[in-house]
């Protein structure tokens, strides 16, 4: 029986205690032979999750312990469903050597995973970053500031930022973290926020926390200033920020705690600002269906169609593009000109095509030197890392003109001096996965692993020597030298001859018709034979440390090589797509403006041209000085949401510096893009569906200036018809007058199409459709003016509507309108707009006594029944 601690627990439960207690919120991993294990809740918890066996050990402290594993070979597969689910594990492994412990070997926890701080390249997505934030708040009551801090641990930068509560919504749609790191003393207000994000699906991020004192702005500053190795950071516009250095002390607290080591890869801060960002909040991600549909798959999205990136690294720098564009136009006339260069359509091969071609042939660049700071580098990805640098090179060498912006990009291509031949030298070209297993390290490499390996591999040869020496010595012709594992190695020798033997031989074993011996030299060579073996393979794990160490001073250049090949690889993405689908370059005004010609949706565009033989039709925008709103109107199906989007998309294009899906485009100055744009599941709860499309449209309200490009698609269908006409005709009045966005307002409501008559910067455009007998066409081309009917019953058809209820509808339409319910004008915008302006009065059904008077001729009546009318009408009134 073991021994137990005063707690009444086992010796290795009670280990097990003192490492839980460092990590009481996360499943704790404990190593034990070929499997982790978990106990007590962890055990519990983990059964539940990922479905395995929930059984139990033992006891401890008199009680069973609850126990469930998983085999180590197969941790990845378990630890990507669990940070899939947002949880975090402790990995706990023994360190100590089983034979020569007393008591449970020494184990310690050697990472910690959670979802913003991934880089085992089994559970991160390719195309992806896992985002650790930390914010913290600075100050109190209305002055308190926010401070940001995040990262990706297998990148080398960190940014920053400040801003006040009230932007801190933007931050977090922008930054899209996998795990927020908050102080245990942060404000309610921001607790709650964050829990809120988490429970409408907003967000997923895991949500830790840290004692309030790791946000330290002085700790924050000084190491910040230590990665950079600067005497102050304000050669990065990072100095006065006490906010955001609070934040960078925990985050970087946290994410070197994640990694058991310090991040010695971060070498750069980006410190990013409110107004340098066009504002893409979440609702037009998502509207826009810019990375993810709105079912939530991840194609078809404008990302999926401009991703032809040939690297990983090429990806991951065309999404953030996509989703972080600047509001200055410098680096997107930049990228622009670089595109222009690259599509270099006179030559045999365009140089897109030379660049992307060597790309393919590119690894992960980033997530490999990440790697190799944390070491945790595995030996093929440093046989690729060394491929990759030869390839660099001769991308380097790529010829572009001097004054060409291709020019300096390409230069940074150039890898560090002596690695790639070094590590060629180092390494073996096809390395084992595992350096424990040997075959990593080259011949030639190390002198002594090459006598090692001479050992081993010259065994066989040293054995027949020693064999014909032996025969010749002792003069016995059948001696032979052999090996077993049991034994070792040993001079046999027949029963008959066992007397010949000379003094040296020392009997091993005796059979019954051969004798074993050993003789010193033989006992030599097989001590030096056996643990060449193990040498070899320790050798191999001291010579593959020693080449990361040596790879340490170069992992920052690594990082820049990284950077610039994955601005190379989506600058040839964005060129690919701009030939092959036939893309315009963009031309940026300072006069505001949104003028495209023939503009199309590119993802509408794609699907069209795989699935049916349908062009589409492309559509003209004019907006600027007279031109600030859009009333568009049309059928279902029209194509009013498609050219909507189509506009914001071309916006949102040319601001990131690509070519555009048009055949001419010129902007003004944007600086964000706002939607509200009803998703059809929405629909499921009219309830919250109003109250969310009421927040979202007050969102816009708020936030949308004269710069900003805002979609209103169908506002106010979420309420009975008349609020929802009187909302939605305010909201168009406020956006016209007050904020005076560029505004696309689509809308069911014919009644607003009254709108521009008192509205100067406001027209009407319609979706075209045709009626051929009983069917309708739509043409999806945009027209001046407002539609000119409604085709609800004809998109019910198609829709395959019964034909009873559609004939029982269009009847029900007929007599309607020859009541002169429908297409009924109101006078909605002749009340002029103020701040507390009042809702304009929406048309009402006349009364019962209102239908009364109206009916009356009062010249015909005598005085009396005039007066009993006035009765009735009386009674009439009070019965209601
Ligand atoms: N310009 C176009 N060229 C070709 N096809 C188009 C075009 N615009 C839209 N379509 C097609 O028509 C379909 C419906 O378009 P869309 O959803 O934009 O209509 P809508 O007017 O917004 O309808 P609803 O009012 O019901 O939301 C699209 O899925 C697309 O297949």
């Amino acid at each position: 029986m073991s021994k137990t601690d005063p707690s009444g627990h086992t010796p290795m439960m009670a280990q097990y205690f003192s490492l839980k207690k460092d990590h009481p919120n996360i499943l704790l991993f404990y190593r034990m032979g070929d499997f982790y294990e978990m106990f007590y809740e962890d055990a519990q918890k983990a059964a539940r999750l990922l479905n395995i066996t929930l059984t139990t050990r033992g006891q401890s402290a008199g009680q069973p312990i609850p126990m469930a594993g998983i085999p180590f070979h197969s941790v990845e597969t378990y630890l990507a469903r669990l940070i899939k689910l947002g949880e975090s594990v402790a990995i706990c492994e023994q360190i100590g050597d089983p034979a020569t412990s007393k008591g449970p070997v020494e184990r310690k926890v050697v990472r910690v995973i959670t979802p913003g701080t991934l880089t085992d390249s089994a559970l991160l997505s390719d195309k992806n970053e896992a985002v650790l934030l930390a914010i913290s708040e600075w100050g109190k009551g209305k002055h308190t500031s926010i401070g940001l801090a995040w990262m990706s641990v297998t990148q080398s930068q960190i940014c920053l930022a400040q801003c006040d509560k009230t932007a801190l919504l933007h931050w977090l749609d922008r930054i899209n973290p996998s795990e927020i790191v908050t102080s245990a003393g942060a404000s309610q207000t921001l607790e709650q926020l964050l829990q809120q994000r988490k429970s409408a699906g907003i967000s997923q991020a895991a949500l830790p926390t840290l004692a309030a004192w790791h946000f330290d702005a002085d700790l924050g500053e000084t190491t910040l200033k230590n990665h950079l190795q600067a005497a102050s950071l304000q050669a990065w516009s990072a100095d006065a920020l006490p906010a955001a250095h609070a934040a960078s002390a925990a985050l970087l607290y946290y994410a070197e705690h994640t990694q058991g080591r310090k991040l010695q890869h971060m070498q750069s801060i980006a410190v990013q600002r409110d107004d340098e960002l066009l504002y893409l909040p979440a609702s037009t991600q998502r509207n826009l269906e810019l990375v993810q549909t709105l079912r939530g798959e991840s194609s078809p999205t404008v990302f999926s169609l401009l991703d032809t990136c040939a690297t990983s690294m090429g990806s991951r720098k065309l999404k953030h593009w996509l989703l972080m564009p600047r509001r200055d136009r410098q680096e997107a006339r930049q990228r622009l000109t670089c595109i222009s260069q690259l599509r270099d359509e006179k030559a045999p091969v365009p140089l897109w095509q030379k660049l992307q071609s060597e790309l393919r042939q590119i690894a992960d660049v980033e997530r490999i030197s990440a790697r190799i700071s944390l070491e945790q580098v595995r030996p093929r990805e440093l046989a690729a890392l060394t491929q990759t640098l030869h390839h660099a090179a001769q991308l380097a060498n790529t010829p572009v003109p001097a004054d060409s912006p291709l020019h300096p990009l390409l230069t940074r291509l150039q890898p560090p001096a002596g690695i790639a031949q070094w590590l060629g030298s180092a390494l073996q070209e096809d390395p084992s996965t595992l350096v424990r297993d040997g075959g990593v390290i080259a011949t030639g490499f190390d002198q002594e692993l090459d006598e090692l390996r001479g050992i081993r591999d010259n065994c066989d040869d040293f054995l027949l020597a020693l064999e014909g020496r032996e025969r010749e010595r002792t003069g016995i012709a059948n001696l032979r030298v052999q090996f077993n594992k049991v034994h070792g190695f040993y001079i046999e020798v027949s029963q008959g001859q066992a007397s010949k033997v000379p003094e040296d031989y020392r009997r091993r074993q005796t059979l019954k018709n051969a004798e074993r011996f050993i003789t010193p030299e033989l006992k030599a060579f097989e001590d030096k034979a056996l643990s060449a073996q193990e040498r070899a393979l320790a050798r191999e794990k001291y010579l593959y440390e020693q080449i990361l160490a040596q790879l340490q001073p170069h992992v920052h250049a690594l990082m820049q090589l990284a950077g610039a090949l994955a601005e190379v690889d989506a600058l040839c993405a964005l060129t690919e797509r701009s030939l092959t689908l036939n893309w315009c370059a963009p031309q940026f005004t300072i006069e505001p403006c949104i003028d495209i010609e023939k503009g199309r949706h590119p993802v509408v565009e794609a699907r069209l041209a795989e699935t049916s033989q349908t062009p589409f039709i492309a559509n003209d925008t004019r907006m600027g000085g007279r031109t600030r709103m859009q009333i568009i109107t049309g059928p279902n199906m029209g194509g009013k949401s498609t050219y909507m989007r189509q506009v914001a998309l071309i916006t949102l294009l040319a601001s990131i510096g690509s070519y555009v899906p048009a055949a001419a485009c010129r902007l003004g100055p944007i600086d964000g893009i706002h939607t509200r744009i009803g998703a059809a599941d929405d629909l499921a709860n009219a309830q919250s569906t109003f109250m969310l499309e009421m927040t979202e449209a007050a969102q816009i309200l708020h936030n949308a200036t004269a710069h900003s490009l805002v979609l209103m698609d169908e506002i106010g269908r979420g309420t009975s018809t008349y609020d929802g006409l009187a909302l939605a005709g305010s909201i168009a009045s406020y956006l016209h007058d007050k904020t005076q966005a560029f505004t696309l307002f689509a809308t069911h409501y014919f009644e607003l199409t009254e709108l521009p008559a008192k509205h100067s910067h406001a027209v009407n455009m319609h979706v075209a459709a045709a009626e051929t007998g009983n069917r309708i066409v739509f043409l999806h081309e945009l027209q001046a003016g407002p539609a000119s009917r409604s085709y609800g019953i004809h998109v019910a058809k198609l829709a395959g509507m019964p034909a009873a209820l559609l004939h029982h509808a269009k009847a029900t339409l007929e007599r309607l309108q020859s009541q002169g319910q429908v297409d009924r004008q109101s006078d909605l915008f002749s009340a002029p707009l103020a701040t507390d302006m009042p809702l304009t009065e929406a048309p009402m059904q006349p009364s019962a006594v209102e239908q009364r008077l109206a009916e009356l001729d009062v010249d015909a009546l005598s005085p009396r029944e005039a007066l009993e009318q006035l009765y009735q009408l009386k009674e009439t009134l009070a019965q209601r």
